[in-house]
């Protein structure tokens, strides 16, 4: 049984007050019989925004690591800066970091296996283009970003990785796939999962969409026995959106 995982991800967003706020808000209404929630904040406020969250049932994220442990890397964070700030989940590989900074499926491979090496878990990116939607090339492309990017990863590792698809043309567009094509998309990616891993290892991976996932639109997005929760921009910087997201109501 795979448990749902809602990931707030600020991106380059708010500040220390609005930040702490902000979780203030939410860690109040979440715990019980939620999902995991976890909230990705930029590096500068893990600090803080980890102290706000100690009490709550709310984990800490970061948007991105290194995959060496120390050296002469100018502007980059060590996995074991993180785990000192109480990082437990990170994001790696997302579209963002592949197009404006040309993280290449390598590097993220070199990310993933450094992550699960220091026991953060990676919620590591994959999607398509709207260009290669419309050319009938996701899974083409879904596959090569999975092969590299979980290249040298064995089945025990897999396991305890996150995988959050994201059609690029989803993010931040208030474009949405549409369920179908969210439950479609994440069920080729199971089986992918599935042919790698085997059905039983397959199963405890958890798969989230991501691309302008909202309160009113999460119940449908759900649906599909193969989502197992949604890793959100833009609704994850307004408590209200965020905490109804989190309580997102089985529509089945
Ligand atoms: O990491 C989150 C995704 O890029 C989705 O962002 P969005 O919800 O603003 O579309």
């Amino acid at each position: 049984m795979r448990i749902p995982l809602i990931a707030g991800n600020w991106k380059m967003n708010m500040n220390h007050e609005s930040g702490k706020d902000l979780v203030k808000k939410i860690s109040d209404k979440v715990g019980g019989s939620d999902p995991e929630v976890v909230v990705c904040c930029p590096f500068p406020m893990l600090l803080e925004i980890g102290k706000c969250l100690s009490d709550s049932a709310i984990m800490l994220g970061a948007q991105n690591m290194h995959w060496e442990n120390s050296g002469a890397f100018t502007g980059e964070i060590s996995a074991d800066m993180l785990l000192e700030l109480g990082v437990k989940y990170v994001i790696i590989g997302h579209s963002e970091r592949r197009q404006i900074f040309s993280e290449t499926n390598h590097m993220i491979n070199l990310k993933v296996k450094k992550a699960l090496e220091k026991q953060i878990v990676p919620i590591l990116c994959i999607g398509e283009l709207l260009n290669e939607r419309e050319g009938k090339q996701t899974e083409r492309v879904l596959t090569d970003q999975l092969e590299n990017s979980l290249a040298n990863i064995n089945t025990q590792e897999a396991t305890k990785i996150v995988i959050a698809y994201e059609p690029v043309w989803a993010i931040g567009t208030g474009k949405t796939a549409t369920p179908e094509q969210a439950a479609d998309t994440i069920g080729f990616i199971r089986g992918w999962l599935k042919e790698k891993y085997g059905e039983s290892s397959s199963e405890k991976i958890r798969i989230l969409y991501g691309g302008s996932v909202k309160p009113d639109n999460i119940s449908e997005i759900m649906k599909s026995p193969d989502v197992d929760g949604a890793l959100v921009g833009g609704a994850s910087l307004i408590d209200e959106d965020f905490i109804n997201i989190v309580h997102f109501k089985h529509s089945n």
